[in-house]
């Protein structure tokens, strides 16, 4: 019996140490750096313990994509009353569409500890940061060159030509935000961008101030240490 009381305690010690507060990790990068092929590696990969946040645009679906899963594809109209009524976390125009973030979803995520990905611009980034702060980090994705930009964006074969060109326009605006970013990867070898990804995650989710258990369980240890 008392064996089971001190294992119980225990396994107290062990939830409270692992008591989290959730953090949403903002990917942003030029048109065709690689934030959709990263946030998918992540998303598959169920040790990452990562929800992907589902925007909503305005922009026609592309072929590849499935509604509901990589966007919620809606009518302007549709986002005007989204905005209106406050149901949107950030929004922007970006590239000549409207995007956003629905708050509800972040709103159930952040309050079941859970960390959840976004792949939205810099304009949603500043929103974002401004809103919830130390929840946020944010990290920016470079092409390994601009040329190697432009031959992603072809490869994908997904955008009309002029589409292609519009995108590749606003990359210099986009791609001088870095600095305004916690982490940098140069996206030249998908494999050991992801394992950079993964380690800001584990980094990010041992730091102090996200470990809410820890008071608890520190006092726990001591008194442990007291009786023994
Ligand atoms: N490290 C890489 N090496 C080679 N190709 C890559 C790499 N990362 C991504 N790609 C390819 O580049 C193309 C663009 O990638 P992706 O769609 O992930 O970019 P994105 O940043 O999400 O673009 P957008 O902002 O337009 O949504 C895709 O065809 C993808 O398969
Ligand atoms: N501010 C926001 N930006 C977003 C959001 N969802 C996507 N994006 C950004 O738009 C561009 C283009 O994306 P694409 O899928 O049309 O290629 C890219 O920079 C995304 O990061 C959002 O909800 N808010």
């Amino acid at each position: 019996m008392a064996g089971q009381e001190v294992d119980g305690a225990i396994d107290r010690q062990s939830e409270q140490a692992a008591m989290r507060r959730g953090f949403i990790l903002i990917l942003s990068s030029p048109s065709g750096a690689g934030k959709t092929s990263l946030t998918k590696a992540l998303k598959a990969d169920k040790d990452a313990g990562l929800e992907v946040s589902v925007s909503v645009t305005t922009r026609p679906k592309r072929s590849n994509e499935i509604a509901g899963q990589d966007y919620d594809f809606i009518a302007v109209e549709d986002f005007q009353r989204l905005r209106e009524h406050d149901d949107l976390l950030e929004w922007a125009e970006v590239h000549g569409n409207f995007y956003g973030t629905p708050l509800r979803p972040v709103e159930k995520h952040l309050a079941a500890g859970t960390d959840m990905i976004f792949d939205i611009d810099y304009q949603g980034t500043r929103q974002v940061r401004d809103k919830l702060g130390r929840d946020v980090v944010t990290v920016f994705i470079l092409p390994p060159s601009m040329r190697e930009l432009r031959s992603r964006l072809e490869r994908r074969a997904q955008d009309s030509k002029e589409t292609i060109e519009r995108r590749l326009e606003n990359a210099r605006v986009e791609i001088e935000r870095w600095g305004e970013y916690d982490y940098v990867i140069v996206n030249e070898d998908l494999d050991r961008s992801l394992a950079g990804m993964r380690a800001i995650l584990t980094a990010e989710r041992l730091r102090r101030d996200r470990q809410t258990g820890l008071p608890d369980f520190v006092d726990g240890l001591l008194a442990e240490n007291a009786v023994g």
